[in-house]
């Protein structure tokens, strides 16, 4: 994803890479080089340490890199408190297709008795499961609660353990890795006699390109803590 972020960047007429930086590099070197915005797309077990850099450096983040439960974005909130001009965006997904298809997922819940996540990923992907099937779950979990609704009716005995997926705030998330794949998830909703399926597929890590950018552009002017790039793109 860095690469792909770099290729993007020098794309774009009104931005600029003034450094990149991987495993064992210095972070002092973003700071030097007088970067506005670092864009992380890293892992779970070092994103925070490179927010809390950012936020001592006075450097806006825009964050991809996944592992964020509520207690880890409370962190990041705070850590902002006292920096009132910064902002960090941690968005699980910035493909605008991946970002619809929560929102119509969130939308379709409260009609369905059950809900699962099928999420299929590249081989190489460093955790299970994905950042977006994790958001989409507790999202559609929440519609599921405003709206009343009982726990779904399914059964969640397994024969063998795993066998129904993990439970996200009760909602089964199942995560297949596939030599051939890049990054596709289904949301599968199904009441008496009738289902419905979203899904989005990613064939190429451009997707993921114009909401990087977006967010790159726009995170100067929002300040705090941002989950999700919905509110950039208007939704
Ligand atoms: N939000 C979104 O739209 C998307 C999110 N992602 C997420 O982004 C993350 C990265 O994915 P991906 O690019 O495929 O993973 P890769 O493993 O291909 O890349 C991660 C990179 O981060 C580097 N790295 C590791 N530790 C540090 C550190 N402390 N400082 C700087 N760089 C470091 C690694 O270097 P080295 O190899 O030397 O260890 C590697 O180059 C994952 O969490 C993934 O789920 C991915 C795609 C889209
Ligand atoms: O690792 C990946 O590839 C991806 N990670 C993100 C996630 O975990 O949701 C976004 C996308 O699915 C690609």
């Amino acid at each position: 994803m860095g690469t792909e972020v770099v290729k993007a960047v020098n794309a774009a007429d009104d931005l600029e890479v003034v450094a990149m930086v991987d495993s064992g590099d210095w972070l002092f070197d973003i700071a030097n080089a007088g970067a506005q915005v670092v864009v992380d797309f890293t892992r779970p077990d070092v994103v925070m340490d490179n927010i809390r850099f950012c936020i001592d450096n006075n450097i806006h983040c825009v964050v991809g890199t996944t592992g964020f439960d509520e207690e880890k974005l409370a962190t990041v909130a705070q850590w902002l408190e006292p920096k009132p001009d910064l902002g960090v965006v941690i968005a699980p997904n910035f493909g605008i297709g991946a970002v619809l298809l929560m929102r119509f997922a969130q939308e379709a819940a409260r009609f369905f008795p059950s809900t699962e996540i099928v999420e299929l990923h590249h081989p190489h992907k460093v955790d299970a499961p994905s950042g977006t099937a994790v958001r989409t779950a507790r999202l559609v979990a929440a519609a599921r609660r405003s709206a009343g609704l009982p726990p779904s009716p399914d059964a969640t005995t397994d024969s063998l353990p795993g066998a129904r997926g993990a439970d996200v705030e009760g909602v089964p998330v199942h995560a297949v890795r596939l030599t051939g794949l890049v990054a596709h998830q289904e949301v599968l909703m199904g009441a008496a006699g009738e289902t419905l399926t979203i899904r989005h597929d990613s064939y190429d890590r451009a997707s993921f390109m114009p909401g990087v950018l977006l967010a790159v552009r726009e995170i100067g002017r929002r300040p705090g803590l941002t989950v999700g790039i919905e509110s950039f793109l208007g939704l």
